[in-house]
Order: C-alpha cells, then structure tokens, then sequence
C-alpha cells in the first residue's frame, strides 16, 4: 500500500468492482495497475473485468429497477441525501485518492469532492418535481395527461480529469429519476469512482442500482453500448470517443448525453476591467492544470490592453508552485500522463515555429510537471488554436475589431464554454448572444455549478447536465388519453 494512501477510513479503498449484489474480482484474476501521476507507483490494482462481467451487470440492474423506481421519489431522495452526506464526512479521504490517481493539488480535490456532492445533493431533491400534466383536450369526452417515467438500465462512461464529479453529474440524475446506472471509469482513475460506490451502499443504494466496472474500454464498450436493455448512455469525454459510442448505441437508438470535448475562446475587450480578466485567465486556464474541458483554449486580448494585460497575467503566473498534489503549497499538479505532456509539448513547438513568442514556462519541470506557459503573438493558424491542448498552456492572440474576434472564437467545430470580459452591457449581451457556444462567461472564468445547464453545442455534445434540465435526460414523457 502506498504511504501515500493513509485513509482514516482504509475500507474506502476498494480492489475490487461494485457488480451485482457484492464486490467482486475478474474471474481470471487479470487486474489492470492504478498509477499515481507524480510519483509513477502503482497504488492499487483493479480488475480488468471483461464482456461477461459487463453483460452480469446489466442483468443485475434491470434486476434492481423495478424496486427501485418503485419507491417513492421522497424514499430515494432521502437515500441520495446521505449518500452526499457521506461523500462530505469522508472528503478528506476521498480527497486524498482523488489527488493520488489524477494529481491535482489536495485541496482542488477535496474541492471536486464537494462539487460531486452538489450534484447528489440537488438531484436528491429534484427527484421530487418530477410531475405530470393535465392537458386541455380539444376533444369533448376526453383527458389527456402525461406521466414522466425513469426511462431505464443507464450506462456512465467517465473520463480521468473529474474522477468524482463526471460521476455524480450522471448518478445523481440517474437514480433520482428511478434509473440503475452502470458506471465504467477511466482506468487511469477509478479508484475514486469505487470508494464513491462504497458511500453509496453505505447510504443504502440498494446493490444493482449503482455498480462501478472496471476494464478495458474496448471489449466492456461494445457491451454496454449494444445491449437493448441498456436504455440510456451518457458520456464524458473526447469528441472522438464521443463519435464512436454514437455509432455503436445507434443500433439499439439509445438515449444520449455527450460532453465532449472543448476548444474555449476568452476574449478581454478593450473596455474591461483588467484584474477580473486577468482573474478569469487564471481560474479558466489553469485550473486543474488546464486539464478540463471549459479552460480557456485561445485567449483574445485587445491590442490596446495587450501589453497591461499580459504584464499582470505574468506576475500571478509566477506565484505558481508546480508540483506534488499533496505537498502543502502546491497550486498544481502533474499532467495525467506523458500523453498530455507530449501534446503540450506539440502545441507550444508548432506555435513558436510559426512566430509565436515563449513569454514564461515551456518547458518539463519533472515527471508529467509542466510549466505553466504563456505564449504570446499567437495567431489562428497555430494548433493551439484549433485543437483543445488539455494542459497548462495560456496563448495569448491580439485583436482590434469586435466582429473579426467573435468571427475566430466561432471558427471551431467546438462549443463548450466560452468567456467574454466587458464593462459594455450593449456589448456583453451583443457579444454573448453572437458566440456558438453552449455557455458564457461573463467577467469570469469559473461558470460551474451544479444548479445550470452544463453542456455543449457543434461537436462537443449533446444535452445538459446539472440543473433541473439534467434529469430530464432520464425520463421519457407516457401521454395518456383517456375517453368518458
Ligand atoms: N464536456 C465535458 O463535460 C467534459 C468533461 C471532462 C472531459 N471532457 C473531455 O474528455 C477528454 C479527456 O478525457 P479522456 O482522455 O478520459 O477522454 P477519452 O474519450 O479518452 O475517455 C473517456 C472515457 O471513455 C472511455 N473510452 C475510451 N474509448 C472507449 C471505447 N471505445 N468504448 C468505451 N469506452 C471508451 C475511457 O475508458 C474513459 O472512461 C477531453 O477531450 C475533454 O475535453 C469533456
Ligand atoms: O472537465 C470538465 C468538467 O466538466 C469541468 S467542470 O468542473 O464541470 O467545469
């Protein structure tokens, strides 16, 4: 066991998969090694389950759903609400795993920990609005009404980068509506996903309703995504992969929710207020290394405040301390991999040979640590501004027309999140209303939360997640009509 992994509660790290009425190993024994991204040991092993273990819990949970969507959404609210309850009383060692598999500083984590709860917490009580309608018929002699039914067996495939939040931001509607959800982690993170399975039966989700699989993507995938009983998928991840389950799930016309990937424009008028721009640079890019899917990707600054602007971006850039996530001091952590490393390293040597300046950063500091970097005199035909770079990198464009900028921030075949920076509310909601987008930023670069409609337009997804929109991607809308 790694000293690193001292939990109060050492049961929260589970070797094993949440499936069926219990936990359970491979029956070859295979497991699949569990790394921590800064020191590069193996913290754990999880089974590397296979088509059969996929195929037994799916059984498992149209087994559970009856039950379960049976009880009253008062009953499973209250279930939902110790399960966020326990995730807080536990935040620290839940924090903790997170940071040792995906490397961001402790308190960030500990931080995505309270987030995730957010999302059971909200849905717990959203699974109690989920009402009907009588309908005015236009027809003498009849009612109409309409029920909102669970829509099924959903499946949860979740990326690395949030290894409890993209969890919950699924679970929580899921089985707020009466769902079963199946959940497959990403293998370099599921350590987290497994203990969050463990609060959840300690808070008294029955076994079936959640179960947490691990294994190789491409032989549990097909699985999952071609089952007829498999009613509803939802996705998080990279538009690629996002494509592909498409078309897998189209044989079976399941329900989708994709959030895919992004490629954010921020964009400081010349008229903003430049500590919050600069504040907003900060929050969106670097946050968890600029390893999420809302940084800012490209960020637009007006040649008139070009210079004010990068000059104070620098000197909060320098406070930074790259390193250990559980080093006190620590404002970020290592990439998740050398893949990450490598596509940084890919998109600050394009940008440079085509004439962009390395103001700070560019360079490894050790293992998958990364400099955070800023580059200035980027233009549009670097990789950095048409592909999502996923790492530490702040590219700084230079503009002067307000219609040439929202022209570029639109030329991507993303539309995640965006951000605008201006004290001109004519412009703010000009500007706003312009950007294909899914959502703005306002004079901030934090937009996340657990009460809005997250999600993407173009090729970064389908549907919303969060909000009271969120739970409606697990129910289907029974009309009734009904004659004298
Ligand atoms: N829109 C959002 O809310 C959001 C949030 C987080 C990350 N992302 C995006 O995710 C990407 C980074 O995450 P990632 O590297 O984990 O993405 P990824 O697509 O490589 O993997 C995501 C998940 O899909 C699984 N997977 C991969 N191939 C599969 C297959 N053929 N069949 C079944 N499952 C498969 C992986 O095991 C993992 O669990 C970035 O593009 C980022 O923008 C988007
Ligand atoms: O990476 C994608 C996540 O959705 C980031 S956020 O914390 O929800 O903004």
């Amino acid at each position: 066991m790694s000293q690193r992994l001292q939990l109060k509660r050492p049961d929260l790290l589970r070797q094993a998969c949440l499936l069926g009425d219990g936990w359970r190993e491979a029956l070859d024994g295979a497991t699949i090694d569990v790394t921590d991204p800064y020191t590069g040991e193996v913290l754990a092993r999880v089974p590397q389950l296979g088509a059969a273990d996929a195929e037994a819990a799916i059984e498992a949970a149209a087994r559970a759903m009856t039950a379960w969507a049976a009880q009253p959404a008062k009953a499973r609210a209250k279930v939902l609400r110790r399960w966020a309850d326990l995730m807080m009383e536990h935040q620290d060692d839940l924090g903790r795993i997170l940071t040792c598999e995906q490397g961001k500083p402790l308190a960030e984590a500990k931080g995505e920990i309270a987030y995730a709860a957010s999302f059971i917490e909200w849905f717990g009580e959203e699974a109690k609005r989920v009402d009907g309608e009588i309908l005015q018929s236009p027809v003498s002699g009849q009612r109409l009404l309409t029920l909102r039914q669970p829509i099924g067996v959903s499946v949860a495939i979740t990326p690395w980068n949030f290894p409890a939040a993209m969890i919950t931001r699924k679970a929580g509607p899921a089985l707020a509506a009466g769902c079963p959800m199946i959940v497959k982690p990403a293998e370099l993170t599921p350590l987290t996903a497994l203990a969050l399975g463990a609060l959840a039966i300690e808070a008294g989700v029955p076994h079936g309703v959640l179960q947490v699989i691990t294994g190789r993507s491409s032989e549990i995938g097909p699985v999952l995504t071609g089952s007829d009983t498999v009613r509803k998928l939802s996705f998080t991840g990279s538009t690629e992969t996002g494509r592909k389950l498409m078309e897998q799930c189209s044989s079976t016309i399941k329900k989708l929710s994709l959030e895919l990937g992004g490629n954010a424009p921020l964009i400081v008028f010349e008229d903003a207020d430049i500590d919050k721009a600069v504040a907003g640079i900060v929050a969106s890019k670097f946050r968890n290394a600029g390893q999420t899917c809302v940084c800012a990707n490209r960020v637009y600054v007006h040649d008139s405040i070009y210079d004010a602007v990068t000059e104070r971006l620098l000197a909060e850039v320098a406070k930074f301390r790259v390193g250990d996530g559980l080093a006190e001091g620590t404002t970020h952590g290592p990439l998740i991999n050398e893949g990450a490393v490598a596509k940084v390293e890919q998109h600050i040597a394009d940008a440079v040979e085509r004439g962009a300046k390395v103001l700070t950063g560019g360079k490894r500091v050790s293992g998958t640590c990364f400099e955070p970097t800023v580059l200035a005199e980027v233009d549009e035909r670097m990789l950095c501004a048409r592909e999502e770079t996923f790492g530490p990198l702040a590219p700084l464009f230079r503009f002067t027309d307000e219609a040439d900028v929202v022209r570029q921030a639109n030329d991507t075949v993303f539309g995640l999140a965006s951000y605008i920076f201006t004290e001109d509310r004519n412009r703010l909601w000009r500007v706003s209303e312009a950007l294909e987008y899914g959502m703005v930023g306002i004079n901030t670069g934090l937009i996340s939360n657990e009460v809005a409609p997250f999600g993407g337009v173009k090729q970064s997804g389908l549907g919303r997640e969060g909000s009271r929109h969120g739970i409606e991607e697990y129910l289907e809308i029974k009309y009734l009509c009904l004659q004298d």
